[in-house]
């Protein structure tokens, strides 16, 4: 049997998945946690890299592999191939006003969206650039290449040191704001706008079935992917489909045949792993606002579920609207939570347990209904992530979506992605791998999102 491995090098942690080249189906598996925070020193993903790998015993029998990697976050590298400073995440938002300002300098939303169909926030790639010439002029002059987290990891795994021989792919490239999906190139101008005319070396962009090289044990290396366009891989996405993730970020993204061009700004313009396109509307808030409220009611995440689904629809009169950490999308950095339609009558751990259920799900609506405005007809829900794999995300996530999910069967889904990636790589041809998948039902509350949106648009108008 011939062996490939997918590795999801993700916010929180780092998932390996070992699988039958032939089948996808899994034969080893392991994980290991990241640390905490939106400031990583890049050895910390290697570490934990390692962990997993060999607790999943081990890459000997391994023919190729492919990392995902959380999007956007920068890595800066000086000229010998040390990390200058640690990553700044997707989800550090110190970068927000270098955003700003980045959108003002080009003339405003639209030209970004034109150019580049990104327009900077926090997350983007660029907005931090920004931020560490004007806050920290020695460490940008110390960053002779920039890359993403899975092209740092991609690189260390074909034991490179030579910051020259650094690869990406679309996907990951695409979350820059410095290289546009619908080109296929990088826009150097942009680079040296948000660099204050710094121009550091850039990772040569792959093709999704590229070998990126191999590991000093000959195992292929494939080019690699952003965690996202990994999920769509590992799923089979078609069109019409909505990968809606719970990880620790909230997404919702649809494999499309052409570039949207969202100068509103909320749907990025990004690539898939396939040489397709991946609008996508991403929240800072996903999977931890369960898991902040359950530990506010003192539960597990059983408990949590069993409050969640005894209470009814609309919580009671509940509604909560999670920016619990800043928010994305809408773009509102230092924007927090808001729990309100508060009464003697209706407070109570169930109630509050659904509403911040229903909260979560209601903020995924809102990012698929600005990806139907962009003209992507969605006509399936695949829900995945960890927080997919709560009974009362389950429960209560068709209800929101209009009354029907589908739950593919349990299993790391970005991982699986890069696994299929490392197939293609090693084969040639993209393998077709069987995705078992269940549906899901429950009766629409449409007056539950109209009741979240009246909410979150009237703290979206009074925020910070
Ligand atoms: N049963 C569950 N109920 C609620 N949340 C869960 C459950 N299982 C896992 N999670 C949450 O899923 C998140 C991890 O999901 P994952 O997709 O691996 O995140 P990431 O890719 O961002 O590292 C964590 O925030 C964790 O608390
Ligand atoms: O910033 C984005 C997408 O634009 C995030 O989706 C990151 O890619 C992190 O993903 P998770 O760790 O939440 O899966």
């Amino acid at each position: 049997m011939t062996l490939v491995a997918g590795i999801d090098s993700s916010t929180q942690s780092c998932k390996v998945v070992i699988c039958d080249a032939d089948t996808g189906a899994v034969i080893r598996s392991a994980s290991a946690p990241h640390p905490p925070g939106t400031e990583v020193h890049p050895d910390r993903w290697w570490d934990a890299l390692g962990t997993a790998v060999t607790a999943a015993g081990g890459f000997d029998d391994v023919s190729a592999v492919s990392v995902a990697g959380q999007q956007h976050g920068m890595v800066c590298l000086d000229d010998s191939g040390r990390v200058a400073r640690d990553a700044l995440l997707w989800n550090d938002v110190r970068s927000a006003l270098s955003a700003a300002d980045l959108v003002d300098e080009l003339g405003g939303p639209g030209a970004w969206a034109e150019a580049v169909g990104v327009v900077p926030v926090a997350a983007i790639t660029a907005a931090k650039l920004r931020w560490l010439a004007d806050n920290e002029p020695g460490n940008a002059d110390a960053t002779a290449a920039v890359c993403l987290p899975h092209d740092w990891l991609t690189w260390r795994l074909r034991g490179s040191t030579d910051i020259a021989e650094l690869t990406t792919d679309r996907s990951d490239a695409s979350g820059t704001g410095y290289f546009g999906a619908a080109s296929g190139e990088y826009h150097d101008d942009l680079l040296e706008l948000a660099f204050r005319g710094r121009r550091p070396g850039l990772p040569v962009v792959l093709g999704p079935g590229d070998r990126a090289g191999t590991t000093s044990t000959d195992v292929v290396v494939g080019a690699g992917a952003g965690d996202n366009a990994a999920a769509a891989l590992g799923l089979h996405a078609r069109r019409g489909d909505a990968v809606v993730s719970l990880g620790t970020s909230g997404v919702v993204c649809a494999v499309s045949d052409t570039a949207p061009c969202d100068a509103a700004g909320l749907v990025a313009g990004f690539a898939d792993a396939t040489g397709r396109h991946l609008p996508l509307v991403c929240t800072l808030n996903g999977a931890p606002v369960l898991a902040s409220t359950a530990k506010m009611l003192g539960v597990d995440f059983d408990e949590f579920a069993r409050l969640a689904i005894s209470a009814d629809p609309g919580a009671g009169g509940l509604t909560m609207v999670p920016w619990f950490a800043g928010e994305r999308s809408p773009n509102l950095p230092d924007a927090t939570g808001t729990l309100t339609g508060i009464t003697a009558g209706n407070l109570s751990p169930a109630t509050i347990a659904r509403a911040a259920v229903e909260g979560l799900i209601a903020s995924l609506v809102y990012c698929r209904e600005k990806i139907e405005e962009q003209g992507e007809r969605v006509e399936r829900v695949l829900l995945t992530g960890g927080g997919a794999k709560s009974a009362a995300v389950r429960a209560i996530a068709p209800a929101l979506f209009g009354g029907e999910v589908e739950i593919p069967a349990d299993g790391e889904h970005v991982a699986l992605g890069a696994a299929r990636q490392a197939a293609w790589a090693l084969t040639g041809e993209l393998p077709e791998w069987d995705v078992p998948r269940e549906t899901l039902t429950a009766t629409a509350t449409p007056e539950v999102y109209e009741r979240y949106r009246e909410i979150a648009d009237a703290v979206a108008a009074s925020a910070p």
